[in-house]
């Protein structure tokens, strides 16, 4: 089976882009213990079927495949996020983590009724987070007294909340994001218009959101996704996505401690162009220009939120 197809009797959405076959060896040496934050396994459609729900069908992006990437890209371990074309059926992820002799750590979507004993499962496989998601083309708002219930369930675990918005709903959002009590994770900064000014009101807020909640982490993956001018992370070019560095490069250094940073593989909706991966990692020395920030973003941080223990 070609790598981009898609199994189980699932037909692509039209348009979909396939993740990239052959990336480059990045020039950046990944620091030992490097983790990609976030990256999504894919079915395969044949054994893990597409959610009924789903508002996209995916080319299926196995856990080989995944783990064949952190091998070739330099990535020690993985955090596995739990893509909406699966819905609430985590068994994929499951399947991932249990496959990766410790070395992914994953986050779950649950929904409301979920017992104590299937979270119980999925921690032993290796959950250590949840996923709301409010984007609105990806799925059907949950109602925040919903979401506050799945808090409630998974606090006891010492598991977080990744959250996934887009910048224009951070105003709606703000009081209940503030209100969670665990750690939260926000996904690819909330998402900012980068054709804004990263000193300007709508990514103000996002900073005032990170500084008065000191529980909240943010990844400063997506450069591919967030990107307007480029240039891509394609043919050899080291230097992409420069339009999104300077709005990275602020939280970077202002929150050193608080943030992560992944592939985001095999990049769901793509609708422009599919990155070379080598070169998006590439892309990490421009937003975190040292040493010691490098080692945070990369290795220390995530190992604090995902292997506490010190596995
Ligand atoms: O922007 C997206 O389309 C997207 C989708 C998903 C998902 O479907 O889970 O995850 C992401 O991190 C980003």
């Amino acid at each position: 089976m070609a790598h981009g197809d898609t199994s189980g009797g699932f037909e692509k959405t039209p348009g979909w882009l396939d993740w990239y076959d052959g990336p480059s060896k990045p020039a950046f040496r990944l620091p030992a213990g490097a983790v990609d934050a976030h990256c999504h396994v894919f079915g395969p459609g044949a054994q893990f079927p597409y959610a009924p729900e789903r508002k996209y069908t995916p080319c299926d992006a196995s856990a080989e495949q995944l783990f064949a990437l952190r091998d070739h890209l330099g990535f020690d371990r993985n955090v596995i996020v739990q893509a909406t074309c699966h819905g609430a059926d985590n068994r994929a992820l499951v399947d991932a983590l249990r496959r990766s002799d410790g070395r992914a750590r994953g986050v779950a979507t649950v929904r409301r009724d979920v017992t104590p004993e299937q979270l119980a499962e999925l921690h032993e496989a290796g959950v250590r987070g949840v996923r709301f998601n409010f984007v609105k083309r990806l799925v059907d708002r949950v109602p925040t007294d919903s979401l506050a219930e799945i808090v409630e369930k998974i606090r006891p675990l010492g598991w977080h909340v990744v959250i996934y918005f887009e910048a224009e709903d951070l105003p709606e959002l703000y009081d209940f994001f503030s209100q969670i009590p665990t750690d939260v994770v926000v996904d690819h900064m909330g998402r900012p218009d980068v054709t804004k000014d990263p000193d300007g009101p709508e990514f103000g807020l996002f900073l005032r959101f990170m500084r008065e909640n000191p529980n909240v982490w943010t990844k400063v993956s997506c450069p591919e996704r967030l990107s307007v001018s480029g240039p891509r992370a394609l043919n050899g070019e080291r230097h992409a996505y420069t339009d999104v560095v300077p709005f990275a490069r602020r939280v970077v250094e202002e929150f050193p401690d608080r943030v992560l940073w992944g592939t985001d593989w095999p990049h769901p909706n793509l609708k422009d162009h599919m990155p070379d991966d080598g070169l998006l990692v590439d892309y990490i020395p421009q937003i975190a220009t040292t040493d010691e920030l490098q080692r945070k973003l990369l290795v220390d941080n995530p190992a604090r939120l995902y292997w506490p223990e010190g596995a």
